[in-house]
C-alpha cells in the first residue's frame, strides 16, 4: 500500500468510528471514500446493520460488490451521516468537490444528511479554495451561453481563468451520471466562495457546482503525524 493510500485508509477508519448500528449513510465517491466503503463492508460482514445511499454509479457498484446494503433518498427519510472525500477544504470547512465528477449527487446526498464528514489528507488543506479547478456541472444545451454567464459571474467577483470541458479517455466530453457535462474552472484563488457559489447557482445552465459551503460538519485529516479532526463549531 502506498503512503497516500495508507493515509486515506486511516482517515476512512476514523470516520467509521462515527458509524452506529441502524444508521442511514451517504457513501461518497473517489479514492478516499472508496476506502470508507471497503472498511464499512468489513463491519457489515461482521454484523453491523446500516444502509447506504451511493453518490455515484462507481460507488454503487463497489458497495454492491462488497455486500453493503443500498437504498435511495426516495426510500429513507433523510440520512444520519455522509462520509465523502474532497479536493480542497479551507479553514471554514468549505470544500471544493467534484474531481471525480460526482458533485451533483454528492451535494444532494450531503444536503440531506444530518452530518457530513469529509475524509482527507494534508494535501487537501488550503488557505484559499481554487487551486484545484472548480468543477461546474452544466446541461449540454446552450453551453456557449452558460460559459459566457459563468465568465460574467466570475468577473463580477474579480475572478478570471480558463474554463475547460472535462474530457473522458476517448477524447469526448465527460458525461456525468446525470447525463450532463463538467466544466473545470481555473479561478486559482477564490476569495469569496459563498458569493461565487450563489452567483453560479443563479445561472440557468449550471446544474450544480463543486463549492460545498456550510455542508461539512467535520473534516478528518490523516497526516504523517496522526489523524486530526476539525468540527464546525455550530454543528
Ligand atoms: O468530489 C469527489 C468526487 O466527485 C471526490 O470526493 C474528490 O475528488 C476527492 O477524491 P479523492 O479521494 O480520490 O482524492
Amino acid at each position: 500500500m502506498t503512503t497516500a493510500d495508507a493515509l486515506k485508509r486511516e482517515a476512512a477508519a476514523a470516520a467509521l468510528e462515527m458509524v452506529a448500528n441502524g444508521m442511514r449513510l451517504g457513501l461518497g465517491t473517489g479514492s478516499t471514500a472508496s476506502w470508507f466503503v471497503r472498511l464499512l463492508a468489513e463491519r457489515v460482514a461482521a454484523g453491523l446493520e446500516v444502509v447506504g445511499v451511493p453518490t455515484s454509479e462507481a460507488t454503487a457498484a463497489l458497495a454492491r460488490e462488497l455486500g453493503v446494503p443500498l437504498t435511495t433518498l426516495d426510500d429513507v427519510d433523510g440520512l444520519d451521516l455522509t462520509v465523502d472525500g474532497a479536493d480542497e477544504f479551507d479553514g471554514e470547512l468549505n470544500l471544493v468537490k467534484g474531481g471525480g465528477g460526482a458533485l451533483l449527487r454528492e451535494k444532494i446526498v450531503a444536503a440531506d444528511s444530518a452530518r457530513m464528514v469529509v475524509i482527507t489528507d494534508e494535501s487537501k488543506r488550503v488557505e484559499w479554495l481554487g487551486a484545484f479547478p472548480l468543477p461546474i456541472e452544466v446541461v449540454t444545451f446552450g453551453t456557449g451561453a452558460t460559459l459566457r454567464a459563468i465568465r460574467a459571474a466570475a468577473a463580477g467577483l474579480d475572478l478570471s481563468g480558463s474554463l475547460a470541458f472535462r474530457m473522458d479517455s476517448n477524447g469526448n466530453r465527460r458525461v456525468t451520471d446525470q447525463g450532463n457535462w463538467i466544466v473545470d474552472a481555473s479561478f486559482r484563488q477564490i476569495s469569496a466562495p459563498k458569493a461565487l457559489a450563489s452567483a453560479l447557482s443563479a445561472i440557468p445552465g449550471v446544474v450544480e457546482h463543486g463549492l460545498f459551503i456550510d455542508l461539512a460538519s467535520t473534516v478528518i485529516i490523516a497526516g504523517r503525524t496522526g489523524v486530526e479532526r476539525i468540527d464546525r463549531p455550530s454543528l
